[in-house]
């Protein structure tokens, strides 16, 4: 089984750490390849970032599906242009902040999502209702910790995060906490360990649904919302990008 992992930001050593925490997810039998595109955001911090990563993100998608991949993970916590994907693609496609959602509800009644900036709380909280998940969430929090400061060894960024995942503890009633960043994936075993309770990561938990998906053959639906784009003129710098 082949996974294409997308990461839509453009920092390849976030795309390195993120591949290993898939690889390290993958059953033996299923190879990943992470990849992210040439043009787009350094990294995806609120509203404005995550529409510039969406061309880059379908690029990659189109070419996973051109060489016949069995799924394709959005590995940003913002789920950035998911629907777009799955109306671009056949194979499954898994966000790994929805993943991750859908994980923590099958393991505990609450839990919290802990993300990077508080800009970022909003589309997070848009997303749950979306997938009508809002109820089994107490609490989308930030550790005010910038995206990329995750691939700076020396930030506080480990440090913030665990004092958010003690709030959550204290004043959520949070049973399990969510991961809000791809870039938090090598973070979960030791911060569960740490604070006692179970901790998701997304880009795991999204490896494991795609291949379940993949295993029971379920693709993505092309009847309505997800059907393949019809063939338009798209002008400008968009031009490549028009459904053919
Ligand atoms: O929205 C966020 O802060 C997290 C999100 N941004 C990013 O570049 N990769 C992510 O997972």
């Amino acid at each position: 089984m082949r996974i294409l992992v997308v990461n839509p930001n453009t920092t390849a050593s976030m795309t390195a750490r993120i591949g290993a925490a898939a690889r390290a997810a993958a059953a033996p039998g299923t190879e990943v390849e992470a990849v992210n595109p040439a043009m787009g955001p350094a990294s995806i911090e609120g509203y404005y970032d995550e529409a510039f990563a969406v061309p880059g993100l379908l690029e990659e998608i189109g070419r996973g599906e051109a060489t016949g991949v069995d799924g394709h993970v959005i590995a940003c916590f913002d789920d950035t242009g998911l629907e777009a994907a799955r109306s671009l693609a056949r194979a499954p496609v898994v966000g790994i902040g929805e993943a991750a959602f859908h994980m923590a509800s099958l393991i505990a009644g609450r839990f919290t999502v802990v993300t990077t900036l508080a800009r970022s709380v909003p589309a997070i909280e848009h997303n749950l209702m979306k997938y009508g998940l809002a109820a089994r969430c107490a609490r989308v929090r930030a550790a005010e910790v910038p995206v990329l400061a995750l691939e700076d060894a020396a930030s506080d960024a480990r440090r913030r995060i665990a004092g958010v995942i003690e709030q959550a503890k204290d004043e959520d009633g949070a049973e399990a906490i969510v991961l809000g960043c791809a870039g938090m994936a090598d973070l979960a075993a030791a911060l569960s360990s740490a604070h006692g309770l179970p901790v998701v990561d997304g880009v795991a938990s999204a490896v494991k649904l795609v291949e379940g998906l993949a295993a029971l053959g379920l693709r993505t639906s092309k009847t309505l919302g997800y059907a393949t784009p019809r063939p338009k003129r798209y002008t400008g710098l968009l031009d490549r990008f028009a459904p053919r």
